[in-house]
């Protein structure tokens, strides 16, 4: 008989065993992205045989992936992907790794961008801090007659939003630019989206140690009150909305009333707010 832990079902025990012990919050999920991940198996393979041999090298991987886990690594930068709006993203250091809870985000802003699709002909979108593309990507993918630019001040960043784009067959829609929120923009945009950096400088300290960690520092510090992407956000919309566009913002579980004083004192209205899936208020809707 082979030796279990070679087999894809010893292996998925042992990945899930060892995980428990160290506390992982959901070791039979990260066992099983683990070991699917670096043997190309699927969930089917492990029920339908789980004896199957795994090469030597295919065991090797996955034992490194799962002492990674152990030292806190999040389980998605260990496998250098994470599945967004039903879309496979790659991650890289640069990037931030999109949250279920932006998902809302892009929920909410979907009927306008069909509705100005087929109004208009085209929606134009500007997706500022991009990081692996996963808003603006996720918008294009599910409206054909949009297109968007997605900025960010980092250049790994950028270029993994590229490929991303490219990979999904969305790059002929898509341009990475580099710029300081609208330093480089010019135009105007039907939808200006963004999830900017919200965390105040000193409560990065204070986050789960895999966010502080493994998550960019420029992707989470929202300056001293974690409001000051807002701030250069408001100041640049009005330059750079049509007249009757919308402006959607992903925001921290505290901030919605500030946040929309901000954009008041702009020049903007919130004309919808919505909660994440634990019931937070996480995205804010202005127009002119
Ligand atoms: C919270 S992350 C969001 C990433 C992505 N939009 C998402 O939802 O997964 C914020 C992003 O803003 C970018 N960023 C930070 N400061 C910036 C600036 N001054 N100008 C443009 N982008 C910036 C970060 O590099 C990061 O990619």
């Amino acid at each position: 008989m082979a030796d279990p832990k070679g087999t894809l079902g010893g292996m998925l025990r042992q990945a899930r065993d060892r995980l428990a012990a160290c506390g992982a919050d959901d070791p039979a999920l990260d066992a099983r992205l683990i070991v699917e991940h670096f043997s190309g198996s699927s969930r089917a393979d492990a029920i339908a045989r789980p004896e199957q041999a795994l090469e030597a090298s295919v065991v090797q991987a996955i034992e490194a992936a799962i002492v990674r886990r152990e030292g806190g690594e999040p389980v998605h930068r260990i496998l250098g992907f994470r599945e967004f709006y039903g879309l496979k993203l790659e991650l890289s250091p640069d990037t931030l790794e999109p949250r279920p809870d932006t998902e809302t985000l892009v929920d909410m802003t979907l009927p306008f961008v069909r509705g100005v699709a087929a109004r208009e002909g085209v929606c134009r979108i500007l997706d500022l801090g991009t990081g692996t593309g996963a808003i603006a990507l996720a918008l294009l993918s599910q409206v054909e007659n949009s297109m968007a630019t997605g900025t960010d001040l980092a250049e790994g960043a950028l270029l993994t939003a590229g490929k991303n784009a490219e990979r999904l067959g969305l790059g002929a829609r898509f341009s990475a630019r580099k710029s300081n929120w609208f330093a480089e923009i010019s135009g105007r945009f039907h939808l200006i989206v963004s999830n900017p950096p919200y965390i105040g400088t000193k409560e990065i300290d204070e986050l789960r140690a895999d966010v502080r960690n493994f998550d960019p520092l420029l992707a989470l510090d929202g300056g001293a009150d974690g409001l000051e992407a807002y701030r250069r956000i408001a100041a640049g919309s009005m330059r750079h909305l049509e007249g009757d566009g919308r402006i959607a913002l992903e925001i921290g579980y505290d901030q919605k009333r500030l946040v929309t004083e901000i954009f008041a004192v702009a020049g903007f209205r919130l004309v919808e707010a919505g909660r994440d899936l634990a019931g937070n208020d996480r995205v804010l809707i202005f127009q002119r």
